[in-house]
C-alpha cells in the first residue's frame, strides 16, 4: 500500500510517521516513533497500527548534535524499510517551523523556496536547521519523491495587523521583524476538533495552550487565531522546557554590558539554559520535577503555572472574553498536576475545574457550575502535516 511520510524535526527528536494513503486519511499513523536523546544518547522508539512496540539505541559514530542528526535520519530510513516492507513511500510531508512573510500555505518544497527558508535559520536556531537537513537527507535518498512543507507560522497569519505588530521603528517592522507565533500545526489540528468537544463555544473565545518542550498559547475567536504568545521567534511567551520565554529586553543589555555575554552566550541561554532546566537546576522534565521534593523543582513548576495563567488573561483580553481553556501537548494532556495549578488561578474568570474528571484526564475537565469551558484534548501535529501533503499534491 501506498504511504505519506511525515518528519517532525525538533532540536533533539526526530519524530516520525507512516500514514497509509487511503480515502478519508486516517489520523492513526501505520507506524509512528521518534528518535528521541539527539546530541547525547539518541534511541529510535517506535509502534505500529498494532500497538507492537520497539525501541532500541542507534549506534553513531560523533558526539556532534548536527552529525547525530543526520546519522539518525540514514539509520530511520533503513529501519523504516525493513519494518514497513508492506508500505511503499509516495510522497514526505514536513513541519517546518518558520514560514516567515511568505509562507502562509503548505507547500510543494522546491529549490528556490528552500533557499528562502535557509534564511529564517537564525530566526529558529533550535528547529529550522533540523527540519531543512530532513528534506535534504529525503530527497538525496528517495529523489524521486515529492515533499511538502507545512509551517508552524501559517496558522497565525489571520491575526490582525495590531496583533502582529512590535512597537518598533517602522523600518525595521517593514523587513519582517513582528510577530509570527508558532505551534500552529497543532493548533490547527485542536481546532478542527473544538466543535466536537466545546459545541457552540467552539466558535467563541477560547485559548489553547499548547505546553510540550516548547510552549505557547493561542487565543481563537470564530476557530482562528486572533493572538499567540509567541513572537518573532519561538523564545516568546510562556517559560519552556528551556527557553526562557519572555524576558526584560533590558536583562541582556545588562548581561553583555556587566557580564561581557556575546551573542552564542546570550543565544545560549534564552534557548538552552533556562526555562524549568535553568530554574530547577534539575532537568527539564516535567516528569522529573514533578516527582521530586526540592524546593528548586516546586519553584520552577510553580513560575510554569503563573506564566500560564498570566497570560490568559492577555489572550482573553485579545480575544474579547474567553469561553473555553484547552489543553494540549506532552505537559497539557498528561500533567494533571499543573492543569489544576493553572486552574486554582484563573478562578476570577468563574473557572472550575472537576478535580475527578482532571484526575482521570477526561477530556472536558471543567466542573458544572464553571463559566468557563475546559478541554484536554491530545494534539496531532503529524496528521496534521499528512493531511495538507495529501491536499497539496492531489493524492
Ligand atoms: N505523564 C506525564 N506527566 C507529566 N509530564 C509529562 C508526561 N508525559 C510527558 N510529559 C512532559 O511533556 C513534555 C514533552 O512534551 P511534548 O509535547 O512531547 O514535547 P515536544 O515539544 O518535544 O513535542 C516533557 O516536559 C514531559 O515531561
Ligand atoms: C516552535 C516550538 O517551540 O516547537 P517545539 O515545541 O517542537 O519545540
Ligand atoms: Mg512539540
Amino acid at each position: 500500500m501506498k504511504a505519506i511520510l511525515v518528519l517532525n524535526a525538533g532540536s533533539s527528536s526526530l519524530k516520525f510517521a507512516l500514514f497509509a494513503l487511503q480515502p478519508g486519511l486516517a489520523d492513526e499513523a501505520a507506524l509512528s516513533g521518534q528518535v528521541e536523546g539527539i546530541g547525547a544518547e539518541p534511541v529510535l522508539a517506535a509502534r505500529d497500527g498494532e500497538g507492537k512496540r520497539y525501541r532500541e539505541p542507534l549506534t553513531v559514530t560523533s558526539t556532534s548534535r548536527t552529525e547525530q542528526h543526520r546519522e539518525a535520519l540514514t539509520y530511520l530510513f533503513r529501519w523504516l524499510s525493513a519494518h514497513n516492507p508492506a508500505l511503499e513511500i509516495v510522497a514526505a510531508g514536513h513541519r517546518i517551523v518558520h514560514g516567515g512573510e511568505n509562507y502562509s500555505e503548505p507547500l510543494l518544497l522546491t529549490g528556490p523556496a528552500l533557499r528562502q527558508l535557509q534564511k529564517l535559520v537564525p530566526l529558529a536556531p533550535l528547529h529550522q536547521p533540523h527540519n531543512l537537513r530532513a528534506v535534504q537527507a529525503v530527497a538525496a535518498l528517495m529523489p524521486e519523491i515529492p515533499q511538502v512543507g507545512c509551517f508552524d507560522t501559517a496558522f497565525h497569519r489571520t491575526q490582525e495587523p495590531v496583533a502582529q505588530a512590535f512597537a518598533l521603528p517602522r523600518a525595521i517592522s517593514a523587513e519582517g521583524v513582528k510577530r509570527y507565533g508558532f505551534h500552529g500545526l497543532s493548533y490547527d489540528y485542536v481546532a478542527r476538533q473544538l466543535p466536537d468537544v466545546l459545541g457552540d463555544r467552539a466558535q467563541g473565545g477560547v485559548v489553547i495552550a499548547h505546553l510540550g518542550n516548547g510552549a505557547s498559547m493561542c487565543a481563537l475567536r470564530d476557530g482562528r487565531s486572533v493572538a499567540s504568545t509567541m513572537g518573532f521567534t519561538a523564545v516568546e511567551g510562556l517559560m519552556m522546557g528551556t527557553r526562557t520565554g519572555s524576558l526584560d529586553p533590558g536583562v541582556l543589555l545588562y548581561l553583555m554590558e556587566q557580564k561581557g555575554m556575546d551573542l552564542q552566550a546570550l543565544t545560549n541561554l534564552l534557548y538552552k539554559e533556562s526555562g524549568l532546566l535553568g530554574v530547577s537546576g534539575i532537568s527539564q522534565d516535567m516528569r522529573t520535577l514533578l516527582a521530586s521534593d526540592k524546593p528548586e523543582a516546586a519553584e520552577a513548576v510553580d513560575l510554569f503555572c503563573y506564566r500560564i495563567a498570566r497570560e490568559l488573561g492577555s489572550l482573553a483580553a485579545a480575544a474579547g472574553g474567553v469561553d473555553a481553556l484547552v489543553f494540549t501537548g506532552g505537559i497539557g494532556e498528561h500533567a494533571a498536576e499543573v492543569r489544576e495549578r493553572v486552574a486554582a488561578r484563573c478562578g476570577w474568570l468563574g473557572l472550575k475545574l472537576d478535580a475527578a474528571a482532571n484526575a482521570a484526564g477526561a477530556l472536558r475537565i471543567d466542573a458544572p457550575d464553571s463559566q468557563v469551558a475546559v478541554a484536554v484534548v491530545p494534539t496531532n501535529e503529524e496528521a496534521m502535516i499528512a493531511r495538507y501533503t495529501v491536499e497539496v499534491l492531489g493524492l
